[in-house]
């Protein structure tokens, strides 16, 4: 399991990891989400042991992450910028990768590369970008780590690609436990795979809690009022977004779906529905609600 307390850390006088407390626990598929300086890319660096907390703690199974060599063997980071050895081969950083990786399984990199249709022969500076992210998924799929971190890892590859890797994770986690923790912007991608999401708001985690909680605590609700309510017909919820035009009214609110329907069988609407949220629509309203609105900007 790894573990996080007040995990902080600083560059010069930004605060790029703000206290952060969180668990993700093994076999569960982790979610990062946040806006643009969030701090995800820091918070990945620290939980895979490559940054030290400059306060708090970092540790996975108890034990401290940051230069702690065993416990980096069970960890594998995918980084945003590619890092491959100047003029390197995916069989040369196969090659490193196995004297550090002890469960590195070269049957399966090959099985991997032969699949994708890469040369593991060729010069990586030669690749795409979406087949240079190919050959870092291929690798870190192959070390047969606890712990694999993604940074951004879907970004740019082909929907065929995506599809296939995201299989790839899941059949990992379902056979040997895999613990993928992955940072995206690409909140659709996440809803498909993980079952657990951390929000990060300009350093600070706002939440972090199971998807199919998220979704059944926060709800989209469509109704019509037969007649003008006196005072606010929905006093005592907590909406986190209102809009109106006429008699329609659209709220995203906090609350159990059951909690909702007793409101709506007070107020007695023409007409009510209640909308699935995707985690987009979530995404928007929490950092909204933490002061994160750039709409004002399309004003
Ligand atoms: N090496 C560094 N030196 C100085 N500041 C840094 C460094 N790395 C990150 N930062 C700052 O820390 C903050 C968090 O950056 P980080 O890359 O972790 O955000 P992020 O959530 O991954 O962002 P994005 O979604 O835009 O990739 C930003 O303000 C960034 O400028």
């Amino acid at each position: 399991m790894i573990r996080t307390e007040k995990a902080t850390k600083q560059f010069g006088t930004l605060l790029a990891v703000d206290h952060v407390d969180t668990e993700i626990h093994e076999g569960s598929v982790f979610g990062l989400i946040g806006s643009n300086g969030a701090g995800k890319s820091t918070f990945l660096r620290m939980l895979a042991g490559i940054l030290a907390p400059d306060e708090g703690i970092v540790r996975i199974d108890e034990q401290e992450v940051y230069e702690n060599e065993e416990i980096k063997k069970r960890c594998f980071y995918i980084s945003d910028e590619q890092f491959f050895f100047p003029n390197s081969t995916p069989d040369d950083m196969k090659n490193y990768y196995k004297t550090f990786y002890p469960n590195f399984d070269e049957a399966r990199y090959r099985m991997l590369m032969d699949g994708f249709g890469l040369d593991g022969n060729r010069k990586i500076r030669t690749f795409s970008k979406g087949m240079k992210k190919q050959v870092s998924v291929i690798c870190g799929l192959s070390a047969c780590t606890d712990y694999l971190f993604c940074d951004e890892t879907f970004d740019g590859l082909d929907p065929v690609a995506r599809q296939t890797i995201k299989g790839l994770f899941a059949g990992d986690v379902a056979d040997r436990g895999l613990t993928p923790v992955i940072a995206s912007h690409n909140l659709r991608e996440l809803e498909d795979i993980c079952d657990h999401v951390g929000l990060l708001h300009r350093g600070g985690i706002l939440f972090s809690r199971d998807l199919d909680d998220m979704k059944l605590g926060l709800h989209k609700v469509q109704l019509i009022l037969r007649q003008p309510p006196e005072g606010d017909p929905f006093a005592g919820i907590e909406v986190l977004k209102r809009e109106q035009r006429g008699s329609l009214y659209t709220i995203t609110a906090r609350g159990t779906r059951e909690q909702l329907e007793e409101r709506m069988t007070v107020l007695q609407p023409a007409f009510y529905e209640m909308l699935p949220l995707t985690l987009e629509e979530i995404f928007i309203s929490e950092t909204e609600v933490a002061g994160y609105d750039l709409k004002k900007l399309l004003l």
